[in-house]
């Protein structure tokens, strides 16, 4: 069974026609990416997966359960977001401990002690960082700390959106590869939306364009990273990808 399901999805905001149609299926471990031009509704559909935004028609079924009909207890718990500033969604005056605590005391978990010192050190933050404030912690870090509090739920699903574009370039590859090696240990599927088709090509096994809230085509990696496009669209989108290059160059 596949872990999402996205059927025929529409949302829209009042007058605004955000998603038009979209179907998609990403299958269990896989990474899967959504890349457009700003506006195309690459995070509606994100957030429609999670429930933050209306389905206005169509269907989402994660892991067999579908959004909107009720839910079992674990299923918000299963599927986590990471969204592009890890600033803005971490509270000035909590410490790591405490984001880090919240939900694992929402969702009834106990042994938090021990949960939140194994995920900081499987983001790479180590044990010092336990009782530091946001503004002690660089981009990249806060970043981590948005990683460990979606892991820390021990989701099967994560979606991630944007989530190196605020950071330097080389801390934008350290959190790469940390995302990769949580996906091999961990067996997680993730939904990436990015405008770099770099990081794209770099995550993900096959991706969606988006244009005007609607599915483009599909492309696989190696699609991508030969240009393979069959959609003019998508040929002007790699054309305008300014400092895209295929991860891998022919012999
Ligand atoms: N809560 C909302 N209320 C009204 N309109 C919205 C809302 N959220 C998104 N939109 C509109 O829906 C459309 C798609 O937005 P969305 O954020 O999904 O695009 P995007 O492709 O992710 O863009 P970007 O790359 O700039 O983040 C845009 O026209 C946007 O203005």
């Amino acid at each position: 069974m596949a872990p999402i399901d996205v059927s025929g999805l529409h949302v829209r905001f009042g007058e605004v026609h955000a998603v038009r149609g979209v179907s998609f299926r990403v299958a269990e471990g896989e990474s899967y990416g959504i890349v457009g031009e700003s506006g195309s509704g690459k995070s509606t559909v994100l957030r429609a997966i999670c429930g933050l935004a209306p389905i206005s028609a169509g269907a989402v079924t994660v892991a067999g359960e579908e959004l909107g009909r009720r839910r079992s207890a674990g299923f918000h718990r299963r599927l986590q977001m990471v969204f592009q500033d890890p600033y803005a969604s971490l509270h000035p005056r909590h410490t790591i401990d405490r984001v880090l605590a919240e939900p694992l005391a929402i969702h009834g978990f106990d042994d938090r002690e021990a949960r939140i010192l194994r995920a900081l050190d499987e983001v790479g933050l180590g044990r010092g960082f336990r009782f530091r404030y946001p503004h002690q912690l660089s981009g990249g870090q806060r970043q981590r700390v948005a990683i460990a509090r979606a892991l820390i739920l021990e989701p099967r699903v994560m979606l991630l959106d944007e989530p190196t574009s605020a950071l330097d370039a080389s801390i934008q590859a350290e959190v790469l590869n940390l995302l990769d090696r949580l996906r091999a240990e961990r067996g997680l599927t993730y939904i990436l939306v990015s405008h770099d088709l770099a990081v794209v090509a770099h995550m993900c096994e096959r991706l969606l364009v988006m244009q005007h809230g609607q599915a483009v085509e599909e492309l696989t990696r190696d699609g991508l990273r030969a240009r393979a496009a069959r959609e003019p669209y998508t040929r002007d989108l790699l054309a305008a990808s300014e400092g895209y290059r295929p991860a891998e160059s022919s012999p």
